[in-house]
């Protein structure tokens, strides 16, 4: 019989030597390593209670993505040039279902970032409940500064590419970073086209006026709000009369600050790249959506309508405004560990990640050992693709649900979400580690599917 400190002990030999493997494999991938540190920081207790998982070499198979399809995409612009940009889908894993996760257009994108987006969407997919996999795609094209038309030919090529290793079985990507309806409009076109046929399934975050679903656009934002609400009531407190900074003023962002308002918030700033408004009053959400969804503007313009309002270079010094909630809904390594003590010293009370991995790990075990309530992305922003789940639902049923209705399904997921995360860190020993419980919770329910379904 081994002693308990034998289990814990080949625990952490497992995970050691399996990390210092994908360190070997992945040298120069940043984001991605510090994505599996975190969650393999997390699994320790897991591997000391189920040997079973170690025999099965579940750590060595979900690190490595079940294929990366990287591939040439070729556009002309307005005046004739070429240009060649590279496209990627990494599909990670499809023991829950098929490949399922956002397609991303921004200069940063490469294999790291996409591996990252990819392997953390296992966690999240798992956690909604619903069947789905991960996977996640984009491309290092730059949207800004592009023309309606450019956007349009860029976007048709990437799909022409990537309509070949899709379907609504196989792999359903959506939107992210630099992709909206618009650019899931052209792919749908442009992939039914290449088919000759009406695949509705086979990709989310369409226009609700042509095979989309209600509700998917709000998703993530509202869903991060619920899942903070429920993280906050846990704790005596409410989101009524706190004030709430947003970084970001895209998808994500927009609906974070009109759910947080709804529920009683003051929303006093938000940014894009170029810099952060700050309105002490509370941002008018409704001139944002005009302002970044019709008109395409710089979040300076804010301050030509509201003259109150102060606009400041250099977003990252958003961190800096005092705020009892913070909600990180751009982009990855917003906050590290100088805006964490920065946040707490300014008497933060909770954090929310709005956005994939937009914290540091340095800055989560801050805000953990300072007793900052942490909602993890993995949990906290997962309602955008719960409701993909459920507009691939509705396509396959060929109907549509009311806004309410879905919004109602939203709520209950992330609801469900909050208490197995909860649950998983009390049963492994840290009560309140929502990040630990987040990991582990996403963890168990692929786990057992991959070795259900053999080694492979
Ligand atoms: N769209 C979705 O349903 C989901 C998105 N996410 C994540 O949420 C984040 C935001 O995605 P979306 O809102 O969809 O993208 P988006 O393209 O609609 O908006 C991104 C926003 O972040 C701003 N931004 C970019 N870099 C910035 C920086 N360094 N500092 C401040 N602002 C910056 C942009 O100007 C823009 O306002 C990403 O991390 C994405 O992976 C996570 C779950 C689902
Ligand atoms: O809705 C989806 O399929 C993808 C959402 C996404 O990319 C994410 O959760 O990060």
């Amino acid at each position: 019989m081994e002693t308990i400190q034998e289990h814990r002990n080949r625990a952490n030999d497992y995970v050691h030597e399996v990390y210092e493997l994908v360190k070997k494999r992945n040298p120069d991938e940043k984001e991605f390593l510090q994505a599996t540190r975190e969650i393999f920081d997390s699994l320790r207790p897991v591997f000391a209670k189920h040997p079973e998982y170690i025999r099965n070499g579940i750590l060595e198979r979900i690190t490595e993505p079940e294929r990366i399809i990287s591939f040439r995409v070729a556009w002309e612009d307005d005046k004739g040039k070429v240009h060649v940009n590279r496209g990627f889908r990494v599909q990670f894993n499809s023991d829950l279902g098929p490949y399922k996760g956002g397609i991303r257009f921004h200069p940063s994108v490469n294999n790291s970032i996409m591996k990252f987006l990819a392997f953390e969407q296992i966690f999240k997919n798992a956690l909604t409940g619903q069947p789905i996999g991960a996977g996640k795609g984009g491309s290092d094209f730059d949207p800004k500064g592009k023309s309606e038309r450019e956007i349009m030919r860029f976007t048709q090529s990437f799909m022409t590419e990537l309509s070949k290793h899709i379907g609504p079985d196989v792999d359903v990507p959506a939107g992210d970073i630099g992709v909206g309806k618009r650019e899931i409009g052209y792919m749908f076109g442009q992939y039914n086209r290449l088919k000759g046929g009406y695949e509705a399934g086979v990709l989310t975050g369409k226009d609700p006026n042509h095979g989309g679903s209600l509700g998917r656009k709000e998703a993530t934002g509202y869903g991060t709000v619920y899942f903070v609400d429920e993280m906050l009531k846990e704790n005596g407190l409410s989101f009524k009369g706190l004030k709430v900074v947003v970084s970001g003023s895209g998808n994500v962002s927009t609906y974070a600050i009109e759910k947080a308002q709804q529920l009683g918030a003051i929303v006093i700033a938000c940014s894009d790249s170029g810099g952060f408004i700050y309105d002490k009053k509370g941002i008018n959400v409704e001139t944002i959506k005009r302002l970044k969804e019709v008109e395409n503007k710089r979040i300076w313009e804010y301050t030509k309508e509201h003259p109150e309002a102060e606009y400041h270079e250099d977003c990252s010094r958003i961190w800096s405004i005092p705020c009892d909630i913070a909600l990180p809904c751009a982009t990855q390594n917003e906050i590290d560990e100088i805006a964490a003590h920065i946040l707490i010293a300014n008497g933060l009370k909770a954090i929310g990640e709005g956005a994939n991995m937009p914290c540091n790990n340095e800055a989560i075990n801050i805000f953990i050992e300072n007793g900052v309530l942490f909602a993890p992305a993995k949990a906290a922003n997962a309602g955008g693709v719960a409701v993909s789940a459920m507009e691939m639902s509705q396509n396959s049923m060929r109907l549509g649900w009311t806004a309410e209705e879905v919004d109602e399904r939203l709520k209950t997921v992330m609801i469900s979400i909050y208490n197995s995360c909860k649950d998983a860190a009390e049963r492994f020993g840290k009560p309140g580690n929502l990040a630990m419980g987040a990991n582990i919770a996403g963890f168990l329910k692929v786990a057992d599917a991959m070795v259900a379904h053999g080694i492979r």
